[in-house]
C-alpha cells in the first residue's frame, strides 16, 4: 500500500507574513489528514515555515534549486542550504520551470540526483503540451521526460522518489484531465519506470496527478488505482481549500 502524499505549490505567491498566516490557519486543520501533507513556499519563507511547522504533520519542500553544492551561480539556491534549513521535499523539473527557465531533462537528472546526495526526496514533475496531446504524442513525451529525468537512479532511490504528472494544459486553466485519463498516463509513468528498475521498485513509487485539483475533484482523483496524490498549485493558496482536499 502506498500512503498518498498531497504537496501544495505556492508558486510565486505569498510574501512571509501571508505564508505564516496561512499555515497557522493550516495546522489545525489538516492535523487528522491520512496522507502526508507537504507545503513548499517560495524561498524566502521556507526557514520560517520550517520553524512554525515543528512539530506537526505538515512536512515543507521547495519548489526548486540548483544541482550544484554551492559555487557563482547568481541567485541559485542549492541542496546543502535547503537541508540545512529542514526541507524535505524538493519539486524538480515543473513544467513552468522547463518552459519559462528553459529547464531540460538533463538539468532535471542532475538536480534529482543532487537532492538524493543530500537526502532531499524530489518531487518530479512531468508532463504533456495541449499540442502534443492532441497529436496523440503524450506517451512519447511523457516516456522520454521519465528516461531521461529519471536515470541513473538505485532502485531505492525510486521507491522513495514521487512523480508528480501535470498536464500544462491543465495547470490553472480550471481544465483538469478526467480522472480516468490521468490514471492511464500514471499507469503508463509506473510501467516506464518498471523497465528502467524494476516492477517491485515502481510499485513502491508514488506518483500525484496535478493540474486545477479542487476540493470537488480530489475524491475521483484518488480513488483511481495508480494516483497517490495531488500536486496543488492554486487551491494550496487558501486555507479552507487546502484543507478540503486534504482531508479528502
Ligand atoms: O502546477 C500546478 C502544481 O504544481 C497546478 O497548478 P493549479 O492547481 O493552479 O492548476
Amino acid at each position: 500500500m502506498r500512503t498518498p502524499i498531497i504537496a501544495g505549490n505556492w508558486k510565486m505567491h505569498k510574501t512571509l507574513e501571508e505564508s505564516l498566516e496561512l499555515v497557522k490557519g493550516l495546522k489545525d486543520e489538516v492535523s487528522k489528514a491520512k496522507c502526508q501533507v507537504v507545503v513548499c513556499p517560495t524561498f524566502l519563507s521556507l526557514a520560517a515555515v520550517v520553524q512554525e511547522l515543528k512539530g506537526t504533520n505538515i512536512d515543507v519542500g521547495a519548489q526548486n534549486m540548483h544541482f550544484e553544492d554551492q559555487g557563482a551561480y547568481t541567485g541559485e539556491i542549492s541542496p546543502v542550504m535547503l537541508k540545512h534549513l529542514g526541507v524535505k521535499y524538493v519539486i524538480i523539473g515543473h513544467s513552468e520551470r522547463r518552459q519559462y527557465f528553459a529547464e531540460t531533462d538533463d538539468m532535471v537528472n542532475k538536480k534529482v540526483l543532487a537532492a538524493y546526495k543530500h537526502g532531499l526526496i524530489p518531487i518530479v514533475c512531468v508532463g504533456e503540451t495541449l499540442n502534443e496531446r492532441e497529436s496523440n504524442s503524450t506517451f512519447e513525451i511523457i516516456g522520454n521526460q521519465i528516461k531521461k529525468g529519471l536515470a541513473n537512479l538505485t532502485s531505492e532511490q525510486i521507491e522513495e522518489l514521487i512523480v508528480a504528472y501535470e498536464p500544462i494544459w491543465a495547470i490553472g486553466t480550471g481544465k483538469t484531465a478526467t480522472a480516468q485519463d490521468a490514471n492511464s498516463v500514471i499507469k503508463y509513468i509506473r510501467d516506464k519506470v518498471a523497465q528502467m528498475y524494476g516492477k517491485e521498485s515502481a510499485e513502491k513509487m508514488r506518483i500525484q496527478y496535478g493540474g486545477s485539483v479542487k476540493p470537488s475533484t480530489i475524491k475521483e482523483q484518488m480513488a483511481q488505482s495508480d494516483i497517490d496524490g495531488a500536486l496543488v498549485g492554486g487551491a494550496s493558496l487558501k486555507v479552507d481549500e487546502f484543507a478540503a482536499i486534504v482531508n479528502f
